[in-house]
Formats: structure tokens, sequence, C-alpha cells
């Protein structure tokens, strides 16, 4: 039979690449760099947690059973971190995204990649983060990287697959030889809108699912949810000018079904404190951890309301998160609605809302 599979072969260049921010993810993808013999320039604000991991090599707030091999520098020091990376990584929340970029502009080099992991949006004028890096240092070559990256999975090394979204070629490539390894694959694609959007998108639905898994919902209602959450997220985003096809990918399908499965999801996890009655804050308390997906929610609401988009999903989980709506008064109201297309892009949906 012939071999239809072509290897990669190792270009083995050692690149200097920042990774800014020092949680959950950041720490996945500094390992998975160190690891491939990149030198990691490790940012993080807090000078004590970047000493202790010079230290010890290990993030004991964020991934506390996990040590950091290969020549991983941290340091608080942004300025000096950029000026020396050929490839920025910018793994920080959402909120936070702009003012760190925006304080840091004139220090980005022009032939610098730079790429957001972040998987937000922010609140003023539904920017991406790859809208926001266009604004802020245009002089750069940008692209997004998403897909279903539990960042407590890859640091164990298992096997996981992302999307680098770039229009560039050249920051395709270089990101694939970047981060590709023996448990880690990077798949290409110039939807660096709808990859973005899907990432942030799905969090939504991961707080909708670790609900429904609190209230014992079965697997019927599970993939009731994701799937539903998958046509409701990309009628949503084809409205914006995603390309549909793209939510049939890694980024898109493929990080629902990670997300709205998992309880290593920090956003299905906060779906799941308040199927079991806890309030949202006291949630987002224990967690001690990022979920875009609240503040996303708020947005999506927002913005689909003011297009006039039904995400009937996003508006239900609105009401009982911000609005105090009863769980089984919404849930009653979706399953009674009027019952419609599977895919509208085949059978248009019948418009009653
Ligand atoms: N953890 C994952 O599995 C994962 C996977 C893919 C993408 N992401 C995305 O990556 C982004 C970061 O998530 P995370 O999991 O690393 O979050 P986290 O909560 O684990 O860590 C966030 C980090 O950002 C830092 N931070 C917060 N505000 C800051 C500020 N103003 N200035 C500087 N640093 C600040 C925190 O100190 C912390 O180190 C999110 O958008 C998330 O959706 C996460
Ligand atoms: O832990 P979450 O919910 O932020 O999800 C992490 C990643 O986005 C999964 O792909």
């Amino acid at each position: 039979m012939p071999d239809n599979t072509e290897s990669r072969t190792d270009g083995a260049t050692a690149y200097d690449v920042a990774v800014v921010g020092g949680g959950s993810f950041g720490t996945a993808m500094a390992k998975v760099l160190g690891e491939n013999g990149h030198r990691v320039h490790f940012w993080m604000r807090d000078p004590a947690q970047a000493e202790e991991i010079r230290s010890t090599r290990i993030n004991k707030r964020y991934m506390p059973d996990v040590r950091l091999e290969g020549d991983i520098r941290p340091g608080t020091d942004l300025a000096d971190i950029l000026s020396k990376s050929d490839i920025v990584l910018l793994a920080v929340p959402s909120r936070a995204f702009r003012s760190i970029v925006r304080d840091h502009k004139d220090d980005f080099r022009e032939d610098q990649i730079v790429v957001s992991l972040t998987k937000g949006i922010e609140a003023d004028g539904f920017k991406l983060m790859s809208e926001i890096l266009q604004e802020e240092i245009p002089r750069c070559c940008s692209g997004v990287l998403s897909g279903p990256n539990l960042a407590a999975e890859i640091v164990n090394r298992e096997l996981t697959a992302t999307v680098i979204a770039a229009k560039d070629p050249d920051v395709r490539h270089k990101v694939q030889a970047l981060l590709g390894c023996e448990y880690f694959r990077v798949y290409a694609n110039v939807d660096v809108y709808g990859v973005e959007l899907a990432g942030a998108l799905k969090n939504i639905y991961a707080i909708v699912a670790g609900l429904g898994a609190a209230l014992n919902m079965g697997e019927n209602a599970r993939a009731m949810l994701i799937t539903r959450g998958l046509a409701e997220m990309s009628r949503f985003a084809v409205s914006l000018g995603a390309n549909p096809m793209t939510f049939m990918g890694l980024a898109g399908v493929g990080d629902l079904i990670a997300t709205c499965t998992s309880s290593k999801s920090r956003n299905y996890r906060i779906g799941f404190a308040i199927g079991k009655g806890q309030q949202l804050e006291e949630a987002v308390k224990e967690l001690g951890q990022v979920a875009e997906g609240i503040y996303t929610l708020k947005l999506v609401r927002e913005k689909s309301e003011a297009i006039g988009i039904y995400m009937p999903l996003v508006r239900g989980l609105y009401e009982i998160l911000y609005e105090g709506a009863s769980i089984n008064a919404v849930i009653n109201s979706l399953m009674m609605a009027v019952q419609n297309s599977d895919v509208e892009f085949i059978l248009p949906r019948t418009i009653s809302q």
C-alpha cells in the first residue's frame, strides 16, 4: 500500500520567542517551545512569580505539577523581552490585551510576528484581538492561534491539534514550524476573523454545557447543546463576515467539543457551579482563573440583539447569569420555541423569535 503520509522534516531553527502571560496557557506554550529547543522569554507581571519559576522551573500557582524543561527565561521587563524576540505569543486575558500591547507599542519590532492566543472580545467596540493588533501595531505581521487546546492536557504531552490563522503564509509556516512536535500539530487557516471568533464564542456554550451536566442532563441533551451551539455561533459569525466552513474545523466544532465535554475547561466549570446553585460571583472567585465566556456572553447578547441575529442559547444563558431567571423556566422556553430547520445553510430557518 502506498504511504500517503508526508512527514515533516525538522528545520531545527531555534527562535527567540516571547510568551506574554504567566497563566495556564502561557505556561503550556512555554513548555512546548522549551521542549522544541527555542529560547523562551517568558513574561509575567509578578517578579516573585518570575523568580520562583527561574529557581524551581515550576509555575506553582497555575501548573504546580509541571516542570518546564529547556531554555525558559522568566522575566518582568517586557520592553527588554520584546527587543530580543523574533516571535511574540500573547496569552493574556482579553481585558488586559490592549493595554499591554499599547503600553509597549514602540517596543515591538517591525520584523516581528505577533500571535494572539487569547479567546475573548474587547467590550469597547466588539473588537477581536487581531483587530487590536492591527490598530496598535500595524507594522507587525500578526496571526491568531485557536483550537481545542486545554492547557492541562498540553502540559502532559497529550495529543493535541491547533490552528494558526493568518493572511501571511510566512506567519502560518513559521508558527507551524515553531510549535509543531510529536504531541502538538498545527493546522493552518486564512479566515482569521472566523477562527478567532469561534474561539471566543465557544466559551459561552461551554458554560451552557457545564450547566447541563450539573443538572444531570443526558447525552442526547449534550449533543443537542453542542450542535445547536454550533448552529448559533456560525449564524452569528457568518453575519459578521466569517467563513461558515471554518466552523467545521478544529477552531469551530473541535474546540466546541473539547470545552463542552470537559471539566478541565474553566468555562464549563463556571456553568457547572451555577447549575449546582452557586452565584456567579462566588463561582468566579473560587475558580481563580479567567473564564472569558462570562464577559463574551454579555457582549454577544448585546451585539446579536443590535444586529438582529437569533441566538436563543445566548439569550437564555444571559437571563440565568445576569437577570436571575430560573434555569427550568429558560430550558422550558427553549424547548417549546418554534421547531425549526436543522442546517439553515441547506434549509432556511423559519423566522420567528
Ligand atoms: N488555559 C487554556 O487552556 C487556554 C487555552 C487556549 C486559550 N486560552 C486563552 O488564553 C488567555 C489566557 O488564559 P489563561 O488560561 O492563561 O488564563 P489564566 O487565568 O490561567 O492566567 C491569566 C494570566 O494573565 C495574567 N494577567 C491578568 N491580567 C493581567 C494584566 N493586566 N497584565 C498582565 N498580566 C495579566 C495573570 O496574572 C495570569 O498570569 C484567555 O483568553 C484564554 O481564553 C486558554
Ligand atoms: O478553560 P477554558 O474554558 O478557558 O478553555 C480553554 C481552551 O480555550 C480550550 O480550547
